[in-house]
């Protein structure tokens, strides 16, 4: 992603919520982008798949895949799958686990393939019981099932790049750490690219290889994690780090 720039209107006049956004993310590997909230981080990740909420403007940016300029929005579904902060808002509350695989299978043209991949994938992310768990609705299971049925979801679409914003932060510690496992795992066994939202500096040192810290609409430091952690360059990686071994003291005696 290169110079992505997004403003809204603020009592009737222009401002710019994403400043000029440079952004790489590679396949095996984990960027985290990081930043306080407000900082832009939600809309940096809207912009680069070409998508804009109501309101927001897209001034510039380009993206490019494998060295070839694509057009954004062809990104979401098979190149670009994503997982968000609240799965249940992502899955409709009148269809089973089975239905949404057969539509995202649809999507890639290989519906048929649906009784030889759900329980692969289902498996792969930690679902047992196929059967069962294809027959469910989404109030039918637990937000961890639903953020795992999610990333089923997304290895169907077989997009190689995944989205995560803020995928742990509505489920429960130990959810959460099952979760980072597989991601971790998917990172390690199947070659995803993944780009993880998230304002939890322990996520990022569990799971990131380099970190972007945005801060008022800009990447203001990229870093290899260990690089981030051992010497911060940016006030605003400091403070982020500075408030999590605030809370975390014990993670740093
Ligand atoms: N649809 C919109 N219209 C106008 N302003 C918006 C819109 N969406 C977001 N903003 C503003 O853009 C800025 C960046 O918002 P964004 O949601 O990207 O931040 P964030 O870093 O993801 O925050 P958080 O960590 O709290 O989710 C904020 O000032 C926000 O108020």
């Amino acid at each position: 992603m290169e110079g992505l720039r997004l403003s809204a209107r603020r009592d009737g006049r222009p401002v710019e919520l994403v400043r000029g956004i440079d952004l790489a993310v590679e396949r095996g590997r984990v960027t985290a982008l990081v930043g306080a909230s407000g900082s832009g981080k939600s809309l940096t990740c809207l912009g680069l798949q070409g998508l804009t909420p109501p309101g927001v403007e897209r001034l510039g940016g380009r993206v490019r895949l494998d060295g070839e300029a694509v057009e954004p929005a062809t990104l979401p579904g098979r190149t670009v799958a994503t997982v968000m902060q609240n799965p249940r808002s992502a899955f409709n509350p009148v269809l089973t686990m089975r239905a949404h695989a057969r539509e995202t299978l649809a999507v890639r043209g290989d519906a048929g393939a649906l009784d030889r991949l759900l329980p692969e994938v289902l498996a792969e992310v930690g679902l047992p019981e196929p059967d069962r768990i294809a027959r469910l609705y989404p109030f039918e299971m637990s937000g961890g099932m639903l953020q795992r049925m999610m990333i089923a979801l997304a290895l169907l679409a077989g997009a190689p790049f995944l989205l995560a914003d803020e995928p742990t932060t509505d489920l429960d510690p130990l959810v959460q750490g099952h979760i980072l496992s597989l991601i971790e795992r998917l990172v390690a066994t199947r070659g995803l690219g993944v780009l993880i939202v998230t304002h939890d500096m322990g996520v990022v040192a569990r799971l990131a290889d380099e970190v972007a810290v945005m801060e008022a609409g800009r990447i203001v430091e990229t870093a290899p994690v260990a690089a981030l952690f051992a010497a911060p360059r940016s006030g605003a990686a400091r403070a982020l780090l500075d408030a999590h071994r605030a809370l975390y003291p014990e993670e740093f005696a």
